[in-house]
């Protein structure tokens, strides 16, 4: 089954809350974005957690170095998943996946800035992350490259994929079509003036698309 995450690239746990009160019933992953991780720490992995207990929470924090401690805090504040850098080292991947299985929680490997993702995926894939994902950093998405063909290069790679970078409604139903198994959608969700009809509409095309 695919699942829909919102991105909550945000400043301020208000701003996060205002957002899930509109699109937080059709998400299946709450990501708490790199920039509210950065503004808010693991306190508002506690604060979203309580709220939405239901939902997978996902601290976006992109380790790069010290995988066996940095995601502590955030599996301690009750994250269910964190993000690690493909680009870190091996023993860095490595050490958040043993401490993820410690917790009961996730790991999913981010290729942003990667060269050469079908060699990196393979290598990150042998390391038994939950999830690799291919993702369009925000500097690169103004130069046109398309997500959808980075996830080809990683069609050698078996274990579940999650594709990010500037995904909106428009191109929301080609991600489903693609061969990933989490569709991700920071700003063209939260950015919407009609955000929970944009949230409401992606769930209903990923539920087709389970529902098949
Ligand atoms: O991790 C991120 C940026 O580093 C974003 O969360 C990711 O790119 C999804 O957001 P958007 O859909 O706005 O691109």
């Amino acid at each position: 089954m695919k699942l829909l995450q919102v991105a909550l690239d945000l400043f301020s746990t208000e701003e996060a809350l205002k957002v899930l009160d509109q699109v937080g019933q059709y998400v299946d992953i709450i990501e708490l974005g790199t920039p509210l991780m950065i503004a808010e720490g693991a306190r508002v992995v506690k604060t979203v957690k309580e709220k939405y207990p239901d939902k997978i929470v996902f601290a976006d924090i992109k380790v790069m170095d010290g995988g066996g401690v940095v995601p502590k805090v955030c599996f301690e504040a009750g994250a269910d998943m964190v993000s690690v850098l493909a680009a870190a080292d091996d023993h860095t991947i490595k050490a958040a996946i043993d401490l993820a299985k410690e917790y009961k929680g996730k790991v999913l490997v981010d290729m942003c800035s990667v060269k050469d993702i079908p060699s990196r995926g393979k290598e990150v894939e042998a390391m038994g992350p939950d999830y690799v994902c291919v993702h369009v950093g925000y500097d690169i998405q103004a130069t046109g490259v398309d997500p959808i063909e980075e996830l080809r290069k990683l069609d050698q790679v078996k274990c579940h994929k999650a594709i990010a970078g500037g995904i909106k409604l428009s191109t929301f139903e080609a991600a489903v079509q693609s061969p990933a198994d989490v569709i991700i959608s920071g700003g063209g969700i939260y950015n919407q003036p009609n955000m929970g009809e944009v949230a409401k509409q992606m769930r209903e095309i990923l539920d087709k698309y389970n529902n098949q």
